[in-house]
């Protein structure tokens, strides 16, 4: 079994669990549920620089990336960079992410707030909702065509911005319908890890132009955008780049400045 497909097994049992414990009705309570959300995809179309941040403590690929950095404060420094959204993986086994994550950083900025998850059941879009996230992302890789749609549409009858992530062709083609907000290209194959730009220089030009592109994974510089900007792309996604360091708001301050 791949480690993606060890992800997902583990994500139901979570999510079955998860479900018994809190009802969707608990979850449609919190104060969050009637919070005017944020469109990640509108400011990316109006930005310069188009940087979403992302707090990520480890990952599959890098084991320990940083556990030493607090949420709150990685939250604030972002949003004082100047960046356009900030990313928050949830997983808590691969990634030692959780929702009060989520919810910590909703307390500390007003960035809009990508839930980085593995979505595989509604219930995690109302999960999203109720903890403060703007947008989710939908793995096309782990995802039928019909999941797709039925997740997208829910998410936008939730005021959520849609983020579908392909990483080949054959993804790309099965996912293009018009519920999707932005078309991630993650540089990472999820599979082996081999991380390489050309994967979002390839797929750009099979990019519809309804969608903003996101180029995912893999960006560790200021050249890395400029070689990515001509394709199209308007949004960046970078985790480890900034998370490395002791002071991630800082990093991305420094990387926005070498930008403009
Ligand atoms: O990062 C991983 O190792 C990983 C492994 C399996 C599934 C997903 C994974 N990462 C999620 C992401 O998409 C990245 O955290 C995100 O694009 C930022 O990437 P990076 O800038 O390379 O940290």
């Amino acid at each position: 079994m791949n480690i993606l497909d060890k992800i997902v097994a583990d994500k139901r049992i979570e999510v079955d669990l998860r479900k018994s414990l809190i009802p969707v009705k608990q979850l449609e309570q919190s104060v969050l549920f009637e919070r005017n959300t944020i469109s990640l995809a509108d400011k990316l179309k109006n930005s310069q620089t188009g940087i979403i941040a992302e707090h990520k403590r480890r990952s599959p690929s890098k084991s320990v990336i940083n556990q030493n950095l607090n949420v709150f404060d990685v939250a604030k420094g972002y949003e004082d960079a100047g960046v356009c959204g900030m990313s928050i993986l949830t997983d808590g086994k691969y990634f030692g992410g959780s929702l009060d994550d989520l919810l910590t950083a909703r307390a500390s900025c007003n960035l809009p707030l990508l839930r980085k998850e593995f979505i595989i059941d509604e219930y995690q879009l109302l999960e999203a909702k109720a903890y403060g996230a703007d947008v989710i992302l939908l793995i096309a890789a782990i995802l039928t065509r019909e999941e797709i749609k039925q997740f997208s549409e829910f998410a936008k009858s939730l005021n959520l911005d849609v983020l579908l992530e392909v990483h080949n062709e054959e993804e790309l083609h099965k996912s293009i319908m018009p519920s999707l907000d932005m078309l991630g290209v993650n540089n990472r194959n999820l599979k082996t890890f081999d991380v390489s730009l050309d994967t979002s220089k390839g797929l750009s030009e099979l990019i519809p132009n309804d969608f903003v592109k996101v180029s995912e994974s893999g960006i560790s510089n200021m050249e890395a955008i400029k070689e990515l900007q001509p394709y199209g792309y308007k949004g960046f996604l970078i985790g480890e780049n900034f998370m490395k360091t002791d002071n991630a708001g800082e990093s991305a301050k420094q990387f926005i400045k070498g930008l403009l």
